[in-house]
């Protein structure tokens, strides 16, 4: 008895203790940084941030304005958070300091739960030795033999759509339809699967991730703020998460066990495809890449099967939502619809109305990448890319900052250990960048050359990020949305329903299209036409 007493009493012990260094031992910014008020120690401006505001990034947006392109937040149990969308702040952490900033723990423990140890998730020497051999599947001669598979679901999107409509067009919720492409090419040119989700409706795993995707961004209670903070930092939890009060965790051990049984047959089947001369998809491509390895640098069969899963997770909600905004924007500017309408056509009359076009023909028409370019500015996915500083450290401010007393700064001191939430959405909207009009959707801004201060990886915008985490599959993204729309504009008018006008983005932390004021599953709701039979 009196063991059992001692024994619960160390547990307690030591578990107050990890509790109070959790809360209590964390880094702080200097006082001076201006920032927002918190109106809670509990939940910080998290819950705002995330729930209450009614369209991703305004609050911040706002606070910027307040208090300067780099301010101090709160967040969860009165932790200081320092969130930038400097320029020079931003290409120091992302970019010049290489792996001086890693995703944090708690953060890295909630990928782990939905993906495994996989490039996402994994920092440092880890990540470095991942990427390299994962590369070679994205780089620009390998785009080339995927383009096939994304021409092929091009075909099915739009037999897809078709057989959904009514004679003279219907409202059609095409987020629903572009998650379905972007999931359906990620199976074929990933690890040869065909989820076939266009022509044969929602499979297991794209309903598990619509739930990951619309629930990540609800986190509207305090008490959902500590049941995520006890989970991110105390990893044994994790292993209960499948009956945690949270449904988000339920969904990541659904999605976990549910890609594990289907990538463990696909990196079986890439294993004994090694010999042969035609490599077919991105697994089997860092398959082989691995068998050649010395025994030191192979990934474990855990890695492997974490990357097909990644790719899932990374690649689907990404691209199926930059697509939705894309069509939110053509649908309500039918003229610009019209102009990129007229760059098929010239290329049509080029080539013939069956042949397909090649990826020089989708790079050169002006108006559908100035489009894309534009729209995955005003949206980025990922609205912040979230980091800690793994030594104390100094953060260079392009824009001075104004200190709470008086002075004016160009550095912040930090230490070891602080988080920056470096701030994509922030960042892609910040006038000292984009010009007075950063708020407005204007594609023509590219006619002009954009300056890439932070060095981002496509577009100057952070949309796909920058450094060496930056989105490895930029190329493949681009590629499906250029050959997405183009095959969509060539099949259907696309206009504004009634209930357009009341789509926002987020809140959240992706930015996913919803009805504002409605709750519910994303939704992108278009009037779309059948332009041939
Ligand atoms: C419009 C589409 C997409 C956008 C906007 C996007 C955005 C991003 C961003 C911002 C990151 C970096 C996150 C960070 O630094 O914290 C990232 C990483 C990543 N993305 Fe994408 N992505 C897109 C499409 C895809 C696709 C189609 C795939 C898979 C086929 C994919 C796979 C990945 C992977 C594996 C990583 C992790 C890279 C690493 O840490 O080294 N993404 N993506």
């Amino acid at each position: 008895m009196s063991l059992a007493v001692s024994l619960i009493g160390a547990i307690t012990l030591a578990l107050g203790l990890a509790i109070y260094k959790l809360i209590f031992n964390i880094p702080r910014l200097p006082s001076y940084i201006p920032g927002p008020p918190s109106p809670s120690w509990v939940a910080g401006n998290v819950i705002d941030i995330l729930g209450n505001q009614e369209r991703m990034g305004g609050l911040e947006s706002q606070w910027y304005r307040q208090y300067g392109a780099t301010i101090k937040t709160k967040g969860t149990f009165g932790r200081d958070i320092l969130m930038t969308s400097d320029t020079r702040a931003l290409h120091y952490i992302l970019n010049a300091t290489g792996y001086r900033y890693e995703k944090p723990q708690e953060m890295t423990i909630s990928m782990t739960a939905i993906a495994g140890p996989g490039l996402p998730t994994v920092n440092g020497m880890v990540h470095q030795r991942q990427r390299k051999m994962f590369s070679p599947a994205f780089s620009e001669s390998r785009l080339r033999t995927f383009t096939p598979v994304i021409q092929r679901v091009s075909k099915n999107l739009s037999t897809g759509i078709r057989n959904s409509l009514g004679k003279n067009g219907n409202v059609v919720n095409v987020h629903l339809w572009f998650g379905r492409a972007a999931l359906d090419a990620i199976g074929e040119a990933g690890f040869s699967h065909c989820f076939n989700t266009l022509l044969e409706g929602d499979c297991e795993i794209s309903k598990t991730l619509h739930h990951i995707f619309d629930d990540t961004g609800a986190s509207k209670s305090k008490v959902f703020r500590v049941v995520m903070w006890a989970l991110e930092n105390f990893p044994v939890l994790q292993e209960l998460s499948a009956r945690s009060p949270v449904g988000i965790n339920v969904h990541f051990a659904n999605f976990k066990s549910r890609s594990k049984d289907l990538v463990a047959d696909v990196v079986r089947s890439a294993k004994q495809s090694v010999g042969d001369d035609e490599v077919k998809d991105m697994l089997s491509i860092l398959v082989r890449a691995n068998q050649g390895e010395d025994a030191k640098k192979k990934l474990s069969d855990e890695e492997l099967l974490a990357q097909a899963a990644s790719l899932i997770v990374g690649g689907q909600e990404s691209s199926g939502t930059t697509l939705a905004w894309i069509f939110y924007y053509l649908g309500t500017n039918i003229e610009i619809q019209e102009a990129i309408r007229q760059e098929i056509s010239d290329i049509r009359a080029r080539i013939g109305m069956d042949a397909q076009l090649s990826i020089q023909d989708y790079n050169g028409m002006v108006m559908l990448n100035m489009v894309i370019k534009e729209t995955l500015r005003m949206h980025p996915i990922q609205s912040k890319l979230t980091r800690a500083a793994q030594v104390d450290d100094i953060v260079p401010l392009g824009e001075p900052l104004l200190t709470a007393d008086g002075r004016t700064i160009n550095h912040i001191p930090i230490k070891k250990g602080q988080v920056v939430e470096c701030d994509a959405h922030g960042y892609n909207r910040n006038p000292a960048v984009w010009g007075p009009d950063a708020q407005i959707w204007k594609p023509q801004r590219w006619e002009e050359k954009m300056k890439n201060p932070v060095n981002a990886v496509f577009g100057s915008s952070l949309t796909f990020g920058a450094g060496p985490r930056g989105c490895i599959a930029w190329r493949f993204a681009v590629m499906e949305i250029q050959a997405y729309t183009t095959e969509m504009l060539e099949n259907f008018k696309f206009e504004p329903s009634e209930d357009t006008n009341a789509v926002v983005a987020g809140p959240g932390l992706f930015s996913s299209p919803r009805l504002l004021g409605r709750g519910g599953d994303a939704q992108m709701p278009l009037i779309v036409t059948p332009l041939r039979s």
